[in-house]
């Protein structure tokens, strides 16, 4: 494997304490109640975007076939994640963006419920998939991202995500899967 970026990944503590300090805490976005975690501040340092997309590309190096990131936030982190691994990335999209023919899931979210589609020639049958997401809240999104991967006839490796919202149990929604997080809150 060859990251992108700045080489080789650093200790994941002090990565998780960097990414922290680059997450901003919006209250009430998008609606009241909720306390919305903007990645946008991590996005734009180069440094740490390339370090975390350099510990993630590591720890999956030969484990996986294809990156499959969600809509909108997990495109950016997925499709440098499958650049430095040298795989390839599927996006799974909201409802409407992609042509036909696709398959579709509906799912409830922390706010609201929406519905995820991707491509049906996306996956080969035993394909090994690695779905990429910022956050997990209530798990909505990561369980119906990976049922798609299955309805394709790949397999999920695992679920990777930056930031885990611990208290909304979004583990509870993906039995048996392995999730990975660098940071739980
Ligand atoms: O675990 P859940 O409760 O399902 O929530 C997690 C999802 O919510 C956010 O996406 P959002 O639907 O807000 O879309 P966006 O990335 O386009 O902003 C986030 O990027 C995850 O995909
Ligand atoms: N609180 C939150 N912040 C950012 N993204 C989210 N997706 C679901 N809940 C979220």
């Amino acid at each position: 494997m060859t990251p992108a970026g700045t080489g080789a990944a650093p200790d994941r503590s002090a990565l998780a304490a960097r990414v922290h300090g680059l997450l901003r805490d919006v209250p009430d976005f998008p609606q009241p109640g909720v306390l919305f975690k903007d990645f946008s501040p991590l996005l734009a340092d180069a440094d740490a975007f390339s370090a975390l997309v350099a510990d993630v590309a590591a720890h999956w190096d030969g484990r996986v076939d294809l990156v499959a990131g969600i809509e909108a936030r997990g495109f950016v982190l997925g499709a440098a994640v499958a650049h430095a691994l040298g795989r390839g990335f599927v996006p799974v999209r909201k409802a409407g963006k992609l042509p036909p023919p696709v398959r579709s899931v509906s799912y409830d979210l922390e706010y609201g419920s929406a519905t995820l589609e991707v491509a049906t020639t996306a996956f080969a049958a035993g394909d090994r998939v690695l779905v990429l997401d910022d956050v997990l809240a209530t798990g909505g999104t990561a369980a119906a991202a990976c049922e798609l991967v299955e309805r394709g006839g790949a397999r999920v490796t695992a679920v990777e995500v930056v930031l885990e919202l611990g208290f909304l149990r979004g583990r509870d929604a993906l039995p048996g899967r392995e999730v990975r997080a660098l940071l739980t809150s």
